[in-house]
């Protein structure tokens, strides 16, 4: 297990292992009927203002959650790379992404401070917090950070892909987490969680720990692809 994850790593890094292992539930949380109807201008627009309500309530826990992950940025590495400046321009970007949520909710009639967080909004909720914990190992929180942000990059890029009917009026809601500078953001965080595995990698095989932490990490990352799934859902009204 510990060689394979180090040789795999070689090929691109322990991620993209992982995901070409879980394929099926990648695929389920970014390529999601809710986002293909989206795409092919199908949508449902009271999904869409239940997804819009939903996603504020959940986007104020991921806040929190980012905070915590940069806390342990800064504890648990050296920094000399630089995680802590990629994770702070994520919580930039939230920061600009809550006065968005407020402009498009009055835009479409979603009364924010009247919406109360579903059922599969709590569950995720509750997970996010309790990778809070500062029990949690960066390497995990980092991994989870990522796919969290990379499931929104690839469902709403692929709205914006040429040849698609995504309406002109949700043009904007896909470049929020479509457009380029995200997907470079969720790049870096990539880079930064394959990183901290493959050294959690070089532990194990060094005798030292790191194997529950490449198992959390696993473990977690798929958690994170099925409430992904069940948050959207949620807003297509089928849970
Ligand atoms: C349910 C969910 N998952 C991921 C994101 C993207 N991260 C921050 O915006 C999001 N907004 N909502």
């Amino acid at each position: 297990m510990e060689g394979k994850a180090k040789e795999e790593a070689g090929k691109g890094g322990v991620i993209d292992t992982w995901l070409r292992k879980h394929r099926l539930i990648y695929i389920g949380a970014t390529r999601h009927p809710f986002i293909l109807a989206i795409r092919d201008g199908t949508v449902n627009y009271s999904s869409f203002k239940k997804w819009l309500g939903q996603d504020y309530i959940f986007v104020r826990e991921f806040v929190a959650f980012a905070a915590s992950v940069l806390v342990k940025a800064w504890k648990e590495s050296d920094d000399s790379k630089g995680d802590t400046e990629v994770i702070l321009g994520g919580m930039a970007g939230l920061h600009d992404e809550i006065a968005w949520f407020k402009k498009e909710a009055s835009k479409w009639g979603v009364e924010l401070s009247e919406t109360v967080p579903q059922k599969a909004n709590q569950v995720y909720c509750r997970f996010l917090e309790s990778l809070m914990s500062p029990e949690v190992d960066y390497t995990v929180a980092i991994t989870v950070f990522w796919a969290i942000e990379a499931v929104y990059q690839e469902s709403f890029a692929h709205c914006l892909e040429p040849d698609t009917n995504t309406p002109p009026e949700l043009q904007e809601v896909c470049q929020r987490w479509g457009n380029d500078g995200f997907g470079q953001y969720c790049h870096s965080l990539k880079k930064i969680a394959n990183r901290l595995l493959e050294k959690a990698s070089d532990d194990l095989i060094m005798g030292k720990a790191g194997d529950d932490v490449l198992k959390k990490a696993e473990v977690e990352l798929i958690r994170v692809l099925e409430h992904e799934v069940e948050f959207w859902n949620m807003s297509r009204g089928t849970a």
